[in-house]
Parts: C-alpha cells; sequence; structure tokens
C-alpha cells in the first residue's frame, strides 16, 4: 500500500471543516467540524433554526460553503455538483419523500443504480454482451434490495398509491441501489406513527450492521436518534454545542439549555 493509500486509510470517511454558510445577512453555520468515521452512527440534532437542514444540504451538495471544507476519505468534495455524489459514494433521503410517483417501486429504486453503471447510449444501441451481464447484475441487485427492503410483493405497483412508511422504504431502496459508503438521513422519522418509528430505527441499525454502510441522520425525534446513534453532534445558532455519546450529549448543560429554551424541548 502506498503511503497516500494507508493516510486515506486512516482518514475519517466524511470530514466537516469549519464549515460556515451566510445567506445575505444571516449565519446558518459557524465554523461547524466534526469526523464520521466508518460504521458509525451519527446523529445530528438541534433545536429549530440550528443549522442541521443547512449542513445536509452542504453535504448533499445543494449548498455551497462560504467557508470550510467537507472531506470524503481525504478528497473535498465541494468541487462537486450534487447530481455527482452518488459516485462517491454518499447516498441521501429526502425529508418529503421524493419519488417519481407514477412509475413502480421497481423503476424507482432502479433510478439508484444509475450512479453504479458504464452504460451510454452508444453500448446501448450496440449492446456488446457486457451490457446484457451488467444488466443483469443491476436487476439481481435491486430484487435483492427490494427484499432486503421488504418491499418484493408491491415490487409492480406505482408508489403514489403506496403508505407513506412504505414510500419511506422506497426511498431507502434508491439509495441503497447506489451501493452508498454513507447514508444522510433527512427526517426519516417525519410522518411516521411510534412503532414504525422504531421499525425504521431497527432498519437504519440493521442496514449499518449488514451492510457496513455510515450513517448520518438529520432528525427532530430524539428517542430515535438517541436508541440508535453511536456518537451524537448537537447544534445550535449555527454552532457546534456538544458531541459524545448520546449519553454525554444528553446530559450536557448547554444542550438541555438550548432545548428548554426552543419549541422542540
Ligand atoms: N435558504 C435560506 N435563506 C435564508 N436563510 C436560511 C435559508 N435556509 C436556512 N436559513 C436560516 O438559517 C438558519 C438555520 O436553518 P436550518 O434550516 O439549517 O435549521 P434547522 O436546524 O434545519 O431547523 P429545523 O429543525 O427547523 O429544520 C435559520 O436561521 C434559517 O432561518
Amino acid at each position: 500500500m502506498q503511503q497516500t493509500d494507508v493516510a486515506r486509510a486512516k482518514a475519517p470517511l466524511l470530514a466537516v471543516r469549519d464549515v460556515s454558510v451566510v445567506f445575505g445577512g444571516i449565519v446558518a453555520l459557524n465554523g461547524v467540524s466534526f469526523d464520521m468515521h466508518r460504521g458509525q452512527i451519527l446523529g445530528l440534532i438541534g433545536p429549530n433554526g440550528a443549522g442541521k437542514t443547512t449542513l445536509f444540504n452542504c453535504l448533499s451538495r445543494l449548498y455551497q460553503p462560504s467557508k470550510g471544507d467537507i472531506l470524503m476519505e481525504g478528497d473535498s468534495i465541494l468541487a462537486r455538483p450534487a447530481h455527482r455524489i452518488a459516485e462517491i459514494g454518499i447516498g441521501r433521503t429526502f425529508q418529503n419523500v421524493a419519488l417519481f410517483p407514477n412509475l413502480s417501486v421497481l423503476d424507482n429504486a432502479r433510478v439508484g443504480t444509475h450512479s453504479r453503471t458504464r452504460s451510454n447510449f452508444i453500448t446501448d444501441s450496440i449492446r456488446p454482451p457486457w451490457v446484457g451481464r451488467a444488466e443483469a447484475a443491476t436487476t439481481k441487485r435491486v430484487d435483492d434490495i427490494l427484499g432486503y427492503l421488504d418491499l418484493r410483493e408491491v415490487a409492480h405497483v406505482p408508489v403514489a398509491g403506496l403508505p407513506f412508511g412504505t414510500q419511506k422504504r422506497v426511498e431507502l431502496a434508491r439509495a441503497l441501489a447506489a451501493e452508498p459508503k454513507i447514508l444522510l438521513l433527512d427526517e426519516p422519522a417525519g410522518g411516521l406513527n411510534h412503532e414504525e418509528v422504531y421499525g425504521l430505527g431497527d432498519l437504519i441499525r440493521k442496514i449499518r450492521d449488514d451492510r457496513g454502510i455510515t450513517v448520518l441522520l438529520v432528525e427532530h425525534h430524539m428517542g430515535l436518534v438517541m436508541s440508535i446513534a453511536d456518537h451524537v453532534v448537537a447544534l445550535n445558532f449555527g454552532r457546534k454545542l456538544a458531541e459524545g455519546t448520546p449519553a454525554q450529549v444528553q446530559s450536557d448543560p448547554d444542550v438541555i439549555k438550548a432545548y428548554l429554551g426552543s419549541k422542540d424541548a
């Protein structure tokens, strides 16, 4: 292994370095830094307006930081547009579910494989043998994921008519189909009932355990974060307030004060 490869292997999977975001006069993020290590479930918490969504949007490349850097396996991702983050192993889901409503569960999940295919319109017209083999492998991979997420029964059903909780699983299927190293989950518990939230918690943990995928979870549901996260980063007014194990962060006086003074308490 070359020295650069060794350094890369030792680097955190994702490093947020002194990131600031300013909207007009509003400082939404102010010098936030933290590391995410391989196989970790990291919960990002904070009261309303703390800067969680802004940070999530920087990680998924929808926002450009005014200052600082974000490194994936040691390389900056800031020059990369949002539609090319899947190629380096960053997958995401959306707060309000962003699927193609008229397409089937299977076709929505297949969309996720796009970043992993080498074919283009020329190879699709000539169809050398490897295109057929690659398509068969993709079909098998998507079918495995649908089975894994208990979606095989509805594989050919348009997603529009499915319950919200099922649509959220389809989003997960699409994200997993891209074979991410890290999965960014934007308030996955939103709109789910109590039972579904705990089912989701088990599923997130299972995805990490079975597939070794690192997870960043932005979430208001404190019970979910505290029960599944290995590491928690708390933001308030755009700054990092505390980080550590769920127990450490939960008992941090600054975190308690921030939540008591907010509507999230
Ligand atoms: N596009 C924008 N333009 C201007 N100000 C913004 C924009 N997005 C966020 N802000 C401001 O930045 C700050 C951080 O907002 P952000 O949405 O990141 O917080 P949050 O922690 O995700 O809050 P919530 O839990 O309510 O979603 C807030 O003061 C917000 O009003």
